[in-house]
C-alpha cells in the first residue's frame, strides 16, 4: 500500500472489517456513524440500502476531515437490507421480533440489498447496490427454536447470519454471497480501484 493512501471504514461491524481483510484491505480507522436507519414512508428496500449507505459515509467523512491524519482519506460505508418482497425486514434486537423474521423467510426466497458508498479524498461520491437472492429451507419448530436459543440473530438484518448456523437453512443463493454477509467484495473492489485506491500491493507484499 503506498504511504499516502488512507481509508476511513464508516462502520462498526466485525463482518465488514473482516470481509475487507479478507481482500488484504485493513481500514486505518473506523467511524461508525450513529445514524437514523428507519425506512421513509413507502421506501423501496433497495432505495433504504442505498441511501443509508450514502448517509453513514457523509456523516464519518464529515466528522473525520478535520482531522488531518484523515483530510485526505477514502471514506467507505454500507449498508444491508433483507426484504420479503417490498416488505423490510428489521435488524432483530428481540427474539419475538427474529422468530417473526425466521417465520416469513422459511421455506421461501427473500432478496438482500446492501448499498455501498465511497466518498474519495477529492469528494467525489460513487455507490454501488448490490441484488442476491436467497432461499430457505422449511424450518422446523426445533430448527427455529435452536437457532433462536443460540442468539446469532442479534443485531442482523432479516433476524439471522448465512456465516453462521443459518448457512445450514439457505438451499439457494442467487448472486454475491459475501453481500449477504454485508459488503459485496467484488464491487466493493471494484469501486475502490476504480478511484485509485490501490488494492492489489498488499498482496504481494506478503503482509496479509
Ligand atoms: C443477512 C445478514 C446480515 N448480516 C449483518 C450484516 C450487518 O452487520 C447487519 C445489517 O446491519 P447494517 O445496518 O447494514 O450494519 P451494522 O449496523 O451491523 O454496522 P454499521 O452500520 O456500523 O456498518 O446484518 C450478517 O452478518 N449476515 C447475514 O447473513
Amino acid at each position: 500500500m503506498s504511504a499516502e493512501q488512507k481509508l476511513v471504514l464508516a462502520s462498526g461491524s466485525p463482518r465488514r472489517i473482516e470481509l475487507l481483510g479478507q481482500a488484504g484491505i485493513e481500514p486505518d480507522t473506523l467511524y461508525p456513524a450513529d445514524i437514523d436507519e428507519t425506512p421513509l414512508r413507502a421506501e423501496q428496500p433497495r432505495s433504504l440500502a442505498r441511501r443509508l449507505s450514502r448517509v453513514k459515509a457523509e456523516v464519518a467523512a464529515e466528522n473525520i476531515r478535520g482531522d488531518v491524519r484523515f483530510a485526505d482519506a477514502y471514506v467507505l460505508g454500507a449498508d444491508t437490507v433483507v426484504a420479503v418482497g417490498r416488505r423490510i425486514l428489521p435488524k432483530t434486537e428481540f427474539q419475538d421480533e427474529a422468530r417473526e423474521c425466521l417465520r416469513l423467510l422459511s421455506g421461501r426466497s427473500h432478496k438482500v440489498f446492501t448499498g455501498v458508498c465511497l466518498i474519495t479524498p477529492k469528494g467525489r461520491v460513487r455507490q454501488t447496490l448490490v441484488e442476491s437472492r436467497v432461499r430457505f429451507e422449511r424450518l422446523t419448530r426445533e430448527q427455529l427454536d435452536s437457532y433462536l436459543a443460540s442468539g446469532e440473530w442479534r443485531g442482523k438484518a432479516g433476524g439471522y447470519a448465512i456465516q453462521g448456523f443459518a448457512g445450514s437453512f439457505v438451499v439457494k443463493l442467487v448472486g454475491s454471497y459475501t453481500n449477504v454477509v454485508g459488503l459485496p467484495l467484488h464491487e466493493t473492489v471494484s469501486l475502490l480501484t476504480g478511484e485509485g485506491y490501490k488494492v492489489y500491493n498488499t498482496w504481494t507484499t506478503g503482509k496479509h
